[in-house]
């Protein structure tokens, strides 16, 4: 028997790209609501009961109601929504992170997907600090450059409004009051003593994302090099399909935010000198940072190869 998947949201931003990667699977069976019901509490409730795997795309309240609607013990969740990130239930659903992460999600029956500035985040901070090189307590700093597609149906009308502000063709600064809500996952999953001091930006462009982290060699034990961060990263990193450590510098001495639009993999960048140091994950919020990366935790729980389905 094939296993039985439901997407509640599916008419969302992430729902529709979790569709397009789904849609023509034969290896599982994907059930479908009524249009006109698929905010029906009821009728959600029954496709959630009899469904193997849930995937949610929903705002986080829709998406812990759906949670408290299953009553079947089988049922398994891939939570696309910041509701269970920080959950001591749940497992964070990025498997590149470590042996004991990949583990637990392929037996969890409950996977929370990492928000998308949070991927770019902790694909760099997460081994640093598992390898000794950044201090949990190390007053780390990140920017994230941003497609307007990571605000789903609502910022997508605004952007692509014919009408819309002439101001959004420049990028602009939000998260103003430095309390960006994948602050606690980042602070949570890395061990860190405090949140980043994080910059959220967001571009006239639909999918992409660019997370940059900074640090000052001098301020890390042992005062290591860029190239010596770069060797250890690669190196963590080196059996990993869907995160990958390009070489030291970058391919071009300029770094395009939208590169991994339309690919599922996540590419680090590692740039600097004896003083100082940056580290760029690129990557698409709608892939690595979305929808690919749910995709790759159902094939993960499910046995199937990791990268079925997906764009390297
Ligand atoms: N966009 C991105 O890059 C990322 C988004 N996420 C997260 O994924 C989740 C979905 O985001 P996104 O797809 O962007 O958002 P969208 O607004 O594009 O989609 C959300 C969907 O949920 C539907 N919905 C709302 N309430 C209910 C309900 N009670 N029952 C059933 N359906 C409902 C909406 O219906 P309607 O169409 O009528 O509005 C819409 O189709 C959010 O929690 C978001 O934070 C995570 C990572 C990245
Ligand atoms: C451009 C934009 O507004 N992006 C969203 C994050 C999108 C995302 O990762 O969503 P969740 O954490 O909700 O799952 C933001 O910064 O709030």
């Amino acid at each position: 028997m094939k296993p039985v998947v439901y997407i509640d949201g599916k008419e969302g931003t992430t729902g529709l790209q979790i569709f397009e990667r789904l849609g023509s699977r034969e290896d599982i069976e994907l059930i479908l609501i009524d249009e006109d019901k698929r905010k029906d509490t009821q009728e959600r409730k029954k496709f959630i009961n009899a469904a193997d795997i849930v995937f949610l795309c929903l705002p986080d309240a829709a998406a812990r109601e759906a949670v408290a609607l299953c009553e079947n013990p089988n049922t398994r969740f891939i939570d696309a929504s910041t509701a269970h990130r920080t959950h001591p239930d749940w497992d964070y659903g990025f498997p590149e992170l470590s042996a004991a992460h990949r583990a637990a999600i392929a037996t969890s029956k409950r996977v929370a997907n990492p928000g998308c500035h949070a991927s770019g985040f902790i694909s760099s901070v997460y081994p640093l600090v598992k390898l000794g090189i950044v201090p949990p307590d190390y007053p780390l700093t990140c920017s994230s450059l941003t497609g307007y597609s990571g605000g789903g149906k609502k910022l997508i009308a605004e952007y692509e409004d014919v009408n819309r502000d002439p101001r959004h063709e420049s990028h602009r600064i939000y998260g103003l009051t430095l309390k960006h809500k994948h602050l606690p996952e980042m602070t949570h999953v890395c061990g860190l003593a405090a949140a980043p001091v994080f910059v959220p930006i967001l571009g006239d462009f639909y999918k992409g994302m660019a997370s940059t982290v900074m640090l000052h060699n001098r301020l890390l034990p042992g005062a290591p090099t860029a190239q010596d961060i770069h060797a250890k990263l690669a190196d963590y990193y080196a059996d990993q399909t869907m995160v990958n450590v390009m070489p030291f510098g970058g391919e071009e001495p300029v770094i395009y935010s939208d590169t991994m639009a339309g690919r599922d993999s996540l590419e680090l960048i590692v740039c600097g000198h004896e003083e100082q140091t940056i580290v760029t994950a690129l990557f698409d919020n709608l892939g690595k940072g979305a929808s690919g990366a749910a995709v790759q935790n159902m094939n993960l729980m499910l046995g199937f190869d990791e990268t079925t389905g997906l764009t390297k």
